[in-house]
């Protein structure tokens, strides 16, 4: 464990631990190989590859009749904020994408409302709500609509504190914040600092639902991570349109059964290739990769998406592994170059699992890109996916540098790389080109113009992977995270620097914000699902490392979203 006084790591102490681990950098069979310790897979293959459930003709007849209804309920439900808090189930039971023209139809009429439409008792509720749902749905609604609620010295009203429902939807509005939006800063503020008041004096039920709401607030989670959730909460509390219930829970599991034929699709794919077996250093997680894909896009429909996702994620963290645990620094340089050339004349010297590697990652790449190229149609993407592992390795091997001269750089040189190291690239072109019905120019046009939005969920992947996975590197002594350098350069305790990475993210999501709100771009498919990966992220190391770590909520979540259905009734 690494002591600190003061909570600083002295730069001896931090040298030391770097040493310890530090690489043998000869490249003959006497090699000191690193280990980080990483547990097997706990997943039993066959048995998820023997699960079945089956949906007959009648079960879809019966979910399209409950869509019916549900659709329905849209045309009698008239008044505004009723129509809010439907559009607000519909999203948290998993159901928005069967409803998009409803969903829009209600939030255009929304959008043209006078705000003393709504309902005045339940006033700031029902503003924060709008606000939200309307800038969720990348409607270009103004901060102003809460000046009402905020005093001449510009800052919110105390007798707002009152109603708990409304705080929390403050707390969740002011997520979906522009830069420089002053009001909605004064709103996070002031809501976080109420609904920590309250925790302090409620009953453990409330107050635990408040304290999840602050570890995250909605719009960094993922609709479907919590659809289970959502359907048993809205279960428990009894007072949701049964049909709307009925709906979630069938749509819910029509959804997995079709995720567990892609499950055992790529499981297959894994087994065969034999990387676990060869590379017995790396984290053996193809059902956490899965996870990742899903979160990215859950929709029936995207199954290649998904598949090609899921292999894409596999690799990065292997490459990942070898660079910061196996490899020499000589032999990290041939690697990067043979990505760089795409050409495995270039591996003859490495060892035997790195070729295996490098070979694997060139294989499945040229079939994603053969694939792409079948099922869309259009331009080759083979020399884009191609570019992005090559940057992807370089930032690696530029990680691997530092760590074995010792070297802990500031803050925003370490971020001007590890960016890129975050694998948000590599993710994000996937998604790109996953997602597009045709490989367009208009499609290769949005890597140079969507190039802010993926550098902003790259940094997100980055500073959420090393809030979650920093004191164990630490511990073992691997490169430098943002934590690390942030201590060093600030010279400030641990706590301090999570705080300040912590205002980094809030900062950062403003950025997203402006790209997808602002300017439009959560109108075009591919922002909502590159956007998604950022949300994985967080849900990924929120509390550690889900990935490497099989014991947590990541497992829990598996279970819930990919193996267990729900019970009907
Ligand atoms: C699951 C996916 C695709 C995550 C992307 C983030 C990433 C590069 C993790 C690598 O593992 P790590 O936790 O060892 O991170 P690093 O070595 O980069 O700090």
């Amino acid at each position: 464990m690494l002591t600190c006084t003061n909570g600083m790591p002295s730069d001896q102490q931090v040298l030391q631990f770097q040493m310890k681990a530090k690489i043998n950098s000869s490249k003959d069979e006497s090699i000191q190989r690193r280990s980080a310790n990483y547990k097997p897979n706990i997943w039993k293959y066959d048995y998820i590859e023997s699960l079945t459930s089956e949906y007959t003709a009648d079960t879809y007849k019966h979910a399209e009749k409950l869509k019916e209804e549900v659709r329905f309920t849209f045309v009698e439900t008239v008044e505004p904020l009723a129509k809010l808090e439907l559009v607000d189930s519909i999203g948290k039971l998993g159901l928005a994408t069967l409803f998009e023209e409803e969903i829009k139809d209600a939030l255009d009429m929304i959008m043209c409302l006078k705000d003393n439409n709504l309902t005045i008792e339940e006033d700031l509720y029902a503003t924060a709500l709008r606000f939200r749902l309307l800038r969720q749905y990348g409607y270009n609604v103004s901060q102003d609509i809460f000046i009402r609620f905020v005093d001449e010295t510009g800052n919110f009203m105390q007798s707002t504190t009152t109603n708990v429902k409304a705080m929390l939807e403050l707390f969740e509005a002011s997520y979906l914040a522009l830069e420089g939006e002053k009001i909605m800063d004064k709103a996070r503020m002031f809501s976080t600092e109420n609904i920590k008041t309250v925790i302090s004096n409620s009953d453990v039920s409330l107050a635990k639902q408040l304290s999840t709401a602050l570890e995250l607030p909605l719009h960094w989670r993922l609709e479907w991570y919590n659809v289970t959730r959502n359907i048993h909460e809205y279960g428990k509390v009894g007072n949701i349109n049964s049909n709307l219930l009925k709906l979630a829970k069938l749509h819910f599991n029509m959804v997995q059964a079709t995720h567990q034929k892609d499950l055992k699709e790529i499981i297959r794919w894994w087994r065969n290739l034999g990387m676990a077996r060869n590379l017995s250093f790396s984290r053996d997680r193809i059902i956490e990769s899965y996870l990742f894909a899903v979160g990215v896009n859950f929709e029936p429909q995207y199954k290649h998406f998904r598949n090609w996702l899921a292999k894409v994620c596999k690799f990065i963290i292997t490459i990942d592994d070898v660079y910061d645990v196996y490899g020499s620094l000589q032999e990290l340089e041939l690697f990067t170059k043979a990505v760089d050339r795409w050409d495995s004349e270039e591996i003859q010297q490495l060892p035997e699992c790195m070729k295996i590697c490098f070979q694997a990652l060139y294989d499945t790449t040229n079939e994603i890109a053969f694939e792409i190229q079948r099922v869309k149609g259009g331009k080759s993407v083979l020399p884009h996916l191609r570019k992005a592992w090559e940057n992807f390795c370089k930032a690696l091997l530029v990680e691997a540098k530092w760590y074995n001269q010792g070297y802990t750089p500031s803050l925003q040189e370490y971020l001007d790389n590890g960016w890129i190291s975050s694998g948000g690239s590599v993710l994000s072109i996937h998604v790109l080109f996953g997602v597009a019905h045709e490989i367009t120019d208009k499609v290769l046009h949005f890597l140079k113009n969507g190039e802010d939005l993926v550098y902003h969920i790259s940094i997100i992947i980055r500073l959420t992977n090393d809030q979650g996975t920093s004191a164990a590197e630490l511990e073992r002594g691997d490169a430098p995270s943002s934590i690390l350098c942030y201590m060093r350069e600030a010279n400030v305790s641990e706590e301090v620097a999570r705080e300040h990475i912590r205002s980094i993210i809030t900062k950062t999501w403003k950025s997203i914000n402006n790209q997808c709100i602002a300017k439009s771009l959560s109108l075009v498919p591919f922002a909502k699902y590159i956007t998604n990966i950022a949300r994985v992220s967080h849900f990924i190391y929120q509390n550690g490392d889900g990935y490497g770590v099989q014991d947590h909520e990541t497992r829990d979540q598996v279970v819930s979203l990919l193996i267990e259905p729900l019970a009907l009734d």
